[in-house]
């Protein structure tokens, strides 16, 4: 497996791979990889002869205040997790890479409506920094498909919208969320939780489960649900971003007729912001 920093290595590269007729599967990520990243890298490595998996803690989609200087950065154990997992090539490229020119000169790529609401609104401005840099990525590898995790279930949305819409020659895959024994999404922000916030962490996907038998079970009051739900978080002394109940495709609130429902929270946990969501049909 090989390691390039540099856009022209990576074109390289890849010219000789297409060359050979071999297709091409990307997995985007910020590294600080675990085993739900490496489910998306298996499943390009299914659907693709080459898999390519970008690092890059992108600046353009973090909010001021945020973690972006305390991201975990872990370039050697992300490329042994990944040479294990059959990953191809890792691109990881530096900030000057990406934005040569800076980030107030780049061009940005804004995916209206559906980039709204829940995590849109909560982080102005972040989903625009991820539909610019995925855009760019796909540029940059010019993928014949792409794998992203459904425990991100907006961006998701916001790719697959901006591929539509852009008419960009990508297939999008989506790959479902893995989690710790207890539920816990895996996520590399769960690295900043202390042992104590760890063990309420399950807390979160516990609700979800909870208010999705409720759905299930024939509640429609979804206004009340959410509430409820956002006070058993705070019962839990855990700090309710949002809890949603929206309709799967359009991410708008749910209505009683919708048949496809998806449940979606963000909640701190001290100032780590733990997100996840659950889908269901009735
Ligand atoms: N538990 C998981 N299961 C499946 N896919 C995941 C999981 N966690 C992250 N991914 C996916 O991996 C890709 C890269 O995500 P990212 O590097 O931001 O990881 P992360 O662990 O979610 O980090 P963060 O804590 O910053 O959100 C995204 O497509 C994301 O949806
Ligand atoms: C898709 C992504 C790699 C874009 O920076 C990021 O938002 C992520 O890791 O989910
Ligand atoms: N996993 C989504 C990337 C972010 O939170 O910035």
């Amino acid at each position: 497996m090989r390691t390039v920093h540099s856009l022209k290595e990576l074109r390289t590269i890849l010219r000789g791979y297409r060359r050979q007729g071999k297709t091409i599967g990307l997995v985007p990520t910020m590294g600080n990889l675990h085993e739900g990243h490496i489910s998306l890298v298996r499943k390009a490595a299914e659907a693709a002869d080459v898999v390519v998996t970008s690092i890059f803690v992108n600046p353009m989609q973090f909010g001021a205040g945020e973690d972006l200087d305390k991201y975990p950065r872990t370039l050697v154990e992300d490329q042994e997790q990944l040479e294990a997992a059959g990953n191809t090539l890792v691109f990881a490229p530096g900030v000057d890479e990406v934005y040569p020119e800076g980030l107030a000169q780049q061009t940005q790529v804004v995916v209206p409506e559906v980039s709204d609401g829940h995590c849109g609104a909560s982080r102005p401005g972040h989903f625009e920094g991820v539909a610019t840099v995925v855009t760019m990525l796909f540029n940059m590898v010019q993928p014949d498909l792409a794998v992203f995790g459904e425990k991100d279930f907006q961006q998701l949305a916001v790719i697959r919208k901006l591929v539509r819409d852009l008419m960009l020659p990508v297939e999008v895959i989506g790959a479902p969320t893995v989690r710790e024994d207890d539920g816990l999404a895996k996520s590399s922000r769960n690295g900043y939780l202390s042992a104590d916030e760890r063990r309420l962490a399950p807390v979160v996907y516990q609700t979800l489960q909870a208010t999705a038998r409720q759905v299930t079970d024939g509640r429609s009051d979804f206004e009340t649900l959410e509430a409820e739900a956002r006070d058993q978080l705070s019962a839990a002394g855990l700090r309710p971003d949002y809890f949603n109940i929206v309709n799967s495709q359009t991410l708008k609130p749910a209505t009683p007729d919708d048949i496809e429902i998806t449940l979606l929270v963000a909640a701190f946990l001290g100032t780590t912001r733990l997100i996840d969501n659950l889908s269901l049909t009735r």
